[in-house]
């Protein structure tokens, strides 16, 4: 009988993971936020609303968001009214259709602009790790991707589905294990977030379904992780230095999702953006003792883009300079919240204005800095990120 030693045991990396790619993806088609209200009434038709129709206008201007990317048309709304309708009618087999053709093609375009930026071929990649909230098919998107991109059918996969928006930060805090416990690891960390199981008309008595109509986007977001970065080919953007996952204590139906025939319904509680808030400070508190870091104006900052009330909880609560949170504002702005890839976006938008601003990091100048998932429950994923000099 073979002894266990016959097997080879994993070595670990020498240093940490780092980020040494990112790409990203969204669909050609958005929506203008302030045009929005007049398409979203139109489309479901629910013209007759007025008063809703006005209170959900003035959420959408207090949004801080421009456009969203959405792969849902108004074509393809036309044509599957169970899109449209409340809850009434069975839609799953609908959304489904956009779900299994949008996410593994954002998928995929994200990845390959994240493999180009890393410049080595595709069967250096021994990993793969896919991140989202939308539909569910067997084989995954996961083996899609290898499938596409010609990644090595020895590549070892990992699925994060339907986790929630904290997915990407979660995705890193894997793929740090992964990579710093297996020496040469290079992993590709893919998440792909469509809007498309929960977009739905408006009802009377349920207004956090109109909260979530006027906050989310579409996108998808690539990484390249590994450690120990090779000199002169590979460039490193962030080191991951640390990841932890917090559940808020008797958060169960703050933010929650149930998937039925009549695709996902969720719940917002409305105190989400004041218990996120009040949970900062003892999560940066924890994460930066071993730096002796107190200073949170001392980091660059990447915040999961829930809604603007819970980024201005955030800056208030850490007591954030004005600025500190721009480029999570950016994405904010520029695409909604995109679930799992909002962090991954707004990694991608730190390193592009450091360098674009003549910071001497990509972190906008700063050696240390944290991102911060968000998601049901209420979970949150504090990951500690260094920068690198540009
Ligand atoms: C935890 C995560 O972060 C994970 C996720 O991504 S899940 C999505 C999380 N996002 C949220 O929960 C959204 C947070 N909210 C916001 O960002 C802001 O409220 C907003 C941008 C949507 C609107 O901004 P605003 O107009 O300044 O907000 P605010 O004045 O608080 O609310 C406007 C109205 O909506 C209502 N409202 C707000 N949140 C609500 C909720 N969750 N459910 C029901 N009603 C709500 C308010 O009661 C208010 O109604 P009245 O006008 O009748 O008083």
């Amino acid at each position: 009988m073979a002894h266990v030693n016959a097997f080879p045991r994993a070595q670990g990396a020498d240093g940490p993971a780092t980020v040494l790619a990112i790409g990203t993806a969204n669909p050609a088609h958005f929506v203008d936020q302030m045009e929005y209200p007049d398409f979203f009434f139109r489309i479901t038709n629910a013209e007759n609303k007025t008063e809703l129709k006005q209170k959900f206008k003035r959420i959408c201007e207090n949004s801080a968001i421009r456009k969203r990317h959405m792969s849902l048309t108004e074509e393809i709304l036309k044509e599957n009214p169970s899109l449209c309708a409340y809850m009434e009618q069975p839609s799953f087999d609908a959304r489904q259709k956009v779900v299994l053709e949008a996410v593994p093609r954002m998928a995929a375009e994200s990845a390959e602009k994240a493999i180009k930026e890393w410049g080595r071929p595709t069967s250096d990649i021994t990993h793969l790790v896919f991140c989202s909230a939308a539909g569910l098919d067997l084989p995954g998107v996961d083996y899609r991707l290898v499938q596409t991109l010609g990644l090595p059918i020895s590549i070892r996969r990992v699925m994060l589905y339907n986790v929630g928006c904290h997915a990407g930060a979660s995705a890193l805090r894997l793929v740090k294990d992964l990579v710093e416990n297996n020496k040469g690891a290079r992993a590709l960390v893919v998440s792909s977030e469509v809007n498309v199981m929960f977009f739905r008309g408006p009802d009377d008595d349920h207004f956090e379904n109109l909260i979530g109509q006027a906050l989310f986007g579409d996108g998808s977001a690539a990484l390249i992780v590994g450690a120990d970065p090779v000199e002169g080919v590979e460039k490193p953007i962030y080191e991951i230095s640390s990841a932890s996952q917090v559940m808020v204590p008797e958060s169960e139906e703050m933010v929650a999702g149930h998937l039925r025939e009549i695709g996902l319904t969720f719940h917002l509680a409305k105190k989400v953006p004041a218990i996120v808030g009040s949970n900062i400070v003892r999560c940066l508190q924890a994460a930066f003792a071993p730096m002796g870091i107190t200073d949170w104006n001392e980091l660059f900052w990447i915040v999961h883009t829930g809604g603007r009330a819970i980024i201005d909880q955030v800056e208030a609560n850490a007591g954030l300079a004005p600025g500190k949170l721009a480029a999570t504002r950016h994405v904010l702005s520029e695409h909604g919240n995109m679930q799992s890839a909002s962090v991954l976006f707004i990694m991608d938008e730190m390193r592009k204005r450091s360098a674009m601003e003549g910071h001497a990091t990509t972190g906008q100048g700063c050696q240390w800095g944290v991102l911060f998932g968000f998601g049901p429950g209420i979970s949150v994923e504090t990951v500690v990120l260094r920068s690198f000099p540009i």
